[in-house]
């Protein structure tokens, strides 16, 4: 499978590196930057290969596979012709698909698909189990270290100063569905939960800044007919952008090994 990669930060250079040094079905045949020049340089210190960087409206030539890792908004300019051309089209930045339904009824009509990853989540493979049958509550609980809530609108507005925060402040309480326009590059999270379970509107949110906690900690519970699930987990912030885990470009590689895989495990 040929793969393009909408976006060359955290995300998207860390999956680059993965398919550069080889992953048995999988190549990498295109990428997308801001600046094309520093995206090339990055690949011609460390790359096998120098690959093409393209816009993003163009990724889907050539390719089998579109991965969007880029900045939410961004996401319609890369998804739709990718799923109007009929691609697979991973999704990173799965807060953006709330404000962008129109993008699963392109890929029902042309048969291109749109794939979210775990990302830096644990436990989605069992929601969805218990989403089958009857669930009755689904909540997560995020802790970041201040510095990974930096830049989000919701902060500005609060007038949160998060360099001086010393004790854990409660950011927001509600459903996932309402806090993703005020944090849109931290909660991708709580919307991929809501989407696996029972929708954004009914999967309840906290966010918590706090200065006690060195990982980006995410905690979901969830009461259901087949089990009841808490699972935890506490993500090693990523080198180069804090906001994002480091398993969250993992994540995205164990996606790609299953679509070329001849045996996939789990659900
Ligand atoms: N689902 C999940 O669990 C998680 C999702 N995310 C989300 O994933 C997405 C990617 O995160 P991350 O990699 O950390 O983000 P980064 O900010 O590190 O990287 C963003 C990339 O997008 C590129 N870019 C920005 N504008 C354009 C443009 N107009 N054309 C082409 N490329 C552009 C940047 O280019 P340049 O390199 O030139 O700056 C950069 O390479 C974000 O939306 C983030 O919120 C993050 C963590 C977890
Ligand atoms: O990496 C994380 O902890 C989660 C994250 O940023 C997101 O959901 O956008």
């Amino acid at each position: 499978m040929k793969v393009a990669l909408g976006g060359f930060g955290a995300v998207g250079r860390a999956v680059a590196e993965a398919l550069d040094r080889g992953i048995d079905g999988l190549e990498l045949v295109a990428v997308s930057a801001s600046d094309r020049a520093r995206a090339e340089a990055r690949m011609s210190g460390g790359f096998r290969k120098v690959y093409p960087v393209k816009p993003l409206e163009e990724l889907q030539d050539g390719a089998d596979v579109v991965v969007e890792c880029c900045p939410g908004h961004l996401l319609e300019t890369i998804a739709r012709p990718a799923l109007e051309a009929g691609r697979i089209v991973v999704v990173v930045s799965a807060g953006a698909l709330l404000a962008n339904p129109h993008l699963e009824e392109i890929a029902a009509r042309t048969g291109g698909r749109i794939l979210v990853p775990s990302g830096a989540l644990a436990g989605l493979d069992a929601v969805r189990a218990a989403a089958e049958g009857t669930v009755e509550s689904v909540t997560i609980s995020t802790r970041k270290p201040p510095a990974g809530l930096k830049g989000a609108p919701a902060i500005e507005a609060m007038g949160l100063d998060l360099d001086a925060v010393t004790e854990p402040v409660l950011c927001y309480a509600g459903p996932a569905e309402d806090a993703i326009a005020g944090f849109p590059a931290n909660l991708n999270v709580a919307v991929a939960l809501g989407l696996a379970g029972i929708g954004t509107a009914r999967t309840m949110l906290e966010v918590w800044a706090d200065p006690t906690v060195e990982r980006n900690t995410h905690t979901i519970r969830l009461v259901s007919d087949s089990a009841t699930m808490t699972m935890t987990i506490e993500g090693i912030p990523s080198d180069d952008n804090p906001r994002t885990g480091r398993i969250t470009p993992l994540s995205v590689i164990a996606l790609l090994k299953r679509l070329a895989a001849p045996m996939v495990i789990g659900t």
